[in-house]
């Protein structure tokens, strides 16, 4: 039997994905600190630039949580990704939960604001101990969701379908810009460093 998937509003789908990731991203592989443990809910970790805009996904997030007190917040704000992922069309990913909350904000300078070029974006990334390739496969979170002025300085989705999850990213990073959809320095450097283009 298939999977019975909650009614979720438009702002879930897209803001609970970048949540995630934004969760997972102060990971420091080498030691051992930041990560997906549920830090991102404290005023510290969510008041930085970089996570501008995701205290909406909190506060949508959060009556769920209480209804789910034997869930950690590290294990709920991914499984939350997983769901945003599913419930837009996205591939079933397999859950496992186990992660308990850490009770101090990740440390301040994992969050890397100035992503401009594939040494930025690899560093990002290299420093969560993720390859070239998980780089470009993340990426392709962005065919959900979109840029807001007032949050990023941005404004527009990446696709013409920001509410389903599907390979369009890569098809219009691929294709060039076009008007009316938007390409971040960090995804446009995806393509110019040849081996990370080759996955694209
Ligand atoms: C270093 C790599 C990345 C950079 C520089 C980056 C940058 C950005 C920026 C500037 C925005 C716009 C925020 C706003 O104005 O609301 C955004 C949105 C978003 N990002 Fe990323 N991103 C990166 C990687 C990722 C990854 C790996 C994922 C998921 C796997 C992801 C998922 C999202 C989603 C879903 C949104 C849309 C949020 C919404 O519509 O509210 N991003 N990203």
């Amino acid at each position: 039997m298939g999977k019975c998937y909650p009614a979720v509003s438009e702002e879930y789908k897209r803001a609970v994905l970048r949540l995630a990731w934004h969760s997972c991203r102060t990971f420091d592989v080498r030691t051992k600190t930041g990560g997906p443990f549920g830090t991102i809910r404290f005023p510290e970790e969510l008041s930085q630039f970089v996570n501008n805009g995701l205290e909406i996904a909190v506060r949508l997030l959060d009556p769920i949580k209480q209804q789910f007190p034997i869930l950690s917040y590290a294990d709920f704000y991914q499984l939350a990704g997983v769901v945003a992922v599913e419930v837009s069309g996205g591939p079933e990913i397999p859950f496992h939960p186990g992660r308990q909350d850490k009770p101090d904000p990740a440390p301040e300078g994992h969050s890397h604001t100035a992503v401009e070029n594939a040494e930025h974006v690899r560093a990002v990334y290299s420093r969560m101990g993720l390859s070239d390739r998980d780089m470009v496969l993340l990426s392709g979170g962005h065919t959900l969701g979109r840029c807001h002025k007032e949050r990023s300085g941005y404004e527009g989705a990446w696709t013409s379908n920001p509410l389903v999850f599907d390979n369009s990213y890569f098809t219009e990073l691929v294709s060039g810009e076009k008007e009316g959809l938007i390409q971040l320095a960090s995804d446009k450097a995806l393509l110019e460093d040849p081996s990370l283009s080759s996955f694209c």
